[in-house]
């Protein structure tokens, strides 16, 4: 089962390639194999042109790659949402420009998405009305500290979707790869109303 995911988060990373959401080897990509390992994209790689032999398998509860190569720098975020969500199979994390230039735009802890048909692409979501929160956390090159942030702040918010890194960039999951795809797009496109918006209206 994981192995047609595997297969269909390759083809996701082209996709997001495609899309320049990861220039220049930025982001980075997992996969949940079950509760105690998953597969992280190895560090450095052009996220856009990986191939199932650039997933390295990583034990959630340690962080280590039995492989001795090296997972993503940011492989202390992916196991932390499997930790926390048991439901979540499928991480993503991208550097758009959207993501990027709206998170240092918005100085609170939340950008509150509101009034867009286009929030139905979240799931669980059915109306524009709905406020939807992502999390903001102030970036940190030590990314124990910021895991450790995010999963205090998830004990106290509901943390959904996704979150925001302050000019850095989206990190966000799914229950699958279609899921996960569903839920990047969206907020992508949200994420550039919102910069629209915020620019016609002097917000
Ligand atoms: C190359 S951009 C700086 C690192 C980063 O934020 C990123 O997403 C890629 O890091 P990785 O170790 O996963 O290649
Ligand atoms: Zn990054």
């Amino acid at each position: 089962m994981w192995q047609e995911q595997l297969a269909q988060l390759v083809a996701a990373c082209h996709w997001i390639g495609a899309k320049g959401w990861a220039p220049a080897t930025g982001g980075n990509m997992s996969l949940r194999q079950d509760s105690e390992w998953c597969w992280l994209s190895e560090s450095g790689r052009d996220k856009g042109s990986l191939t199932p032999a650039d997933f390295l398998q990583v034990e959630i509860a340690s962080n280590q790659a039995p492989s001795g190569r090296k997972p993503s720098a940011e492989t202390g975020l992916h196991t932390l949402i499997y930790r926390l969500f048991p439901q979540a199979n499928v991480v993503l994390h991208v550097h758009t420009v959207n993501a990027t230039v709206l998170s240092r735009i918005e100085k609170r802890a939340q950008l509150v998405l509101q009034g867009y048909e286009m929030q139905k692409t979240l799931s669980g979501q059915h109306s524009h009305l709905a406020s939807v929160p992502i999390a903001i956390f102030d970036n940190d090159q030590d990314i124990a500290a910021l895991a450790s942030r995010i999963e205090s702040y998830a004990q106290a918010n509901q943390l959904q979707y996704g979150f925001l890194l302050r000019g850095h960039g989206l990190t966000c999951w799914g229950e699958d790869v279609n899921v996960a795809k569903r839920h990047l797009e969206g907020l992508e496109f949200l994420f550039e109303c919102e910069m629209q918006r915020r620019l016609y209206e002097r917000d």
